[in-house]
């Protein structure tokens, strides 16, 4: 497969770009970055627009950017029969609706994943199994101090999937009162609150608390390094094209 990289210059795109060009079965042929462009990762010279993954004939365009530009994006690629594989996040429900038209049964293919790491994938997997049985529910996610969107795709993800896994909502308290204002976190769907830390040191990290008489369960996921989400990222290149339309995680790729 032909990869491209968009944000090649970024925190994700630089590893990505080190992960493509590392793996025997890849070849990292283009990288395009918004200010990066002349500068060089992985013996590639980034360019400043989309057009270059098209001249390098990209099979697919791995994209870590900003949402703005992803909406740009994956269209374009769609457009131009290139398949997408996206890290990207911060999608609305109607930025997805538009981009199950753009990728159809006939190809190319999009993934868009909030998380490429394995243990986000069975966090997110454990945490919707767990859902069901509790009163209560909380998300957690903690991340370095670079990190625009809140809460995280992942924790939108977690609670989206936990919320669907039940029939009635998450017990919660109409009486209580913040003291400093959003103190108890946003409010996402059957109760579930989520609350962001942004934190020097860390990288990228969540749990999930669930709550019952007498008991609790923490599921919690951590990503010391960039590195975690590599596997994910060059499974996801290979296997794009087995994937019709549009795919919304990883997990169809894992199984
Ligand atoms: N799915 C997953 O597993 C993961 C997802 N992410 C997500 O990936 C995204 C990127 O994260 P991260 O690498 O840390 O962020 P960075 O800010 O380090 O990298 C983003 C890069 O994209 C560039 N960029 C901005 N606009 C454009 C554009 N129009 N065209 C091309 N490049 C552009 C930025 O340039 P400049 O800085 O000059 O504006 C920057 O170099 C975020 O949405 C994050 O949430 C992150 C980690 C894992
Ligand atoms: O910005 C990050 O760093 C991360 N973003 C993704 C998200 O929003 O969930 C994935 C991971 O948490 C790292």
């Amino acid at each position: 497969m032909r990869v491209g990289v968009n944000g090649a210059a970024g925190q994700m795109g630089r590893t990505v770009c080190a992960a493509v060009a590392a793996d025997p079965d890849l070849e990292l042929v283009a990288g395009v970055d918004v200010n990066g462009a002349g500068a060089v990762v992985e013996g590639i010279e980034l360019a400043p627009q989309l057009q270059a993954f098209a001249e390098a004939e990209c099979d697919v365009v791995v994209d870590f950017t900003v949402v703005e530009a992803a909406r740009d994006t994956i269209p374009w690629l769609g457009m131009h029969g290139i398949h997408a594989v996206v890290g990207t996040t911060g999608f609305t429900d109607s930025d997805l609706a538009i981009y199950k038209t753009t990728f159809g049964p006939t190809g190319p293919n999009c993934l868009i994943a909030p998380n490429f790491a394995i243990s986000a994938v069975l966090m997110m997997r454990f945490a919707e199994m767990a859902a069901p049985w509790f009163d209560t529910a909380e998300v957690v996610e903690l991340h370095h101090m670079r990190k625009i969107d809140a809460p995280s795709g992942t924790a939108v993800k977690t609670i989206e999937r936990m919320a669907e896994a039940r029939t009635d909502d998450f017990a919660s308290d109409p009486t209580e009162v913040e003291i400093y204002p959003g103190a108890r976190g946003g409010l996402g769907p059957r109760n579930i609150r989520a609350h962001a830390i942004r934190m020097e040191g860390m990288v990228a990290h969540q749990e999930v608390i669930l709550g019952a008489d007498g008991q609790t369960l923490t599921i919690r996921q951590d990503s010391y390094d960039r590195s975690s989400f590599m596997p994910g990222v060059v499974l996801a290149c290979k296997h794009i094209a087995e994937h019709p339309g549009l795919t919304l995680s990883l997990d169809p790729f894992l199984t």
